[in-house]
């Protein structure tokens, strides 16, 4: 039989597929993505993490027993301090402070992405928290295994680090902890349930995308508003 990650995995395949292929992805394996999206990415990411963290920090008060609450808390510090420094590493080469950083201006996907991730944390269930949060930390990986078998990938000069960092061990054990919780709290579950768990997959899927692309294309917002 096969598991509830699966179904979720075959339900957004080619959604994946296409993040997979897009430009920004395709430029972080082969060395041409240009530095200026890639800074611009970097500073989106970092303050998309420190509000993805809090979403740990909700889970671990969200969990039904200990072990599951601590390594929520585990997550959270994990995020802030060995994922975290990877960008604040990136900035201090491109000669960005610590406070600049902090204090980026957010971009409409990454808001909107963050504001879903927080709004499903703060009023669903602990499974649906997960479901939401599962494609940011199961599609980095799957990436990042994927760019580190290109040749010299792992070795570039800017983006090694980043390859190093997601197709990590350390990072496989974070997202395969969450692929594996979430089969566990999909147990049981009706197919009514089910389907929400599904919808929230699938549209952190679809901000993933989007994410790419903000990045590629330096996009503050879809449009021109003052
Ligand atoms: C947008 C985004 N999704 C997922 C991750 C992985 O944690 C990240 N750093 N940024």
């Amino acid at each position: 039989m096969s598991t509830f990650t699966q179904r979720l995995l075959e339900k957004v395949g080619p959604l994946w597929e296409r993040k997979y292929q897009h430009p920004f992805v395709r430029g972080l394996g082969d060395g041409s993505l240009p530095i200026e999206s890639f800074r611009f990415y970097m500073k989106q990411d970092y303050v998309y993490l420190i509000e993805y963290a809090k979403m740990f920090a909700i889970a671990s008060t969200k969990a039904h027993d200990l072990a599951t609450s601590s390594r929520f808390a585990a997550l959270q510090e994990a995020t802030l301090n060995f994922e975290m420094d990877l960008h604040r590493q990136y900035a201090a080469r491109f000669g960005i402070t610590r406070e600049e950083l902090e204090q980026t201006k957010p971009s409409f996907v990454m808001l909107a992405y963050t504001s879903y991730m927080l709004k499903v944390a703060h009023q669903g269930t602990l499974a649906e928290l997960v479901s939401a949060v599962l494609p940011c930390a199961w599609s980095y990986w799957e990436i990042g295994k994927r760019l580190a078998r290109i040749e010299g990938a792992a070795e570039h000069e800017w983006y090694g680090d980043w390859v190093r960092t997601y197709s990590s061990e350390e990072f496989g054990q974070l997202a395969q902890w969450l692929i594996d919780l979430m089969d566990q709290l999909a147990e049981g579950k009706s197919e009514a349930e089910l389907a929400i768990l599904e919808e929230h997959f699938l549209n952190t899927s679809r901000m993933e995308y989007l994410f790419w692309e903000m990045a590629y294309t330096e996009e503050m917002w879809p449009c021109e508003i003052n």
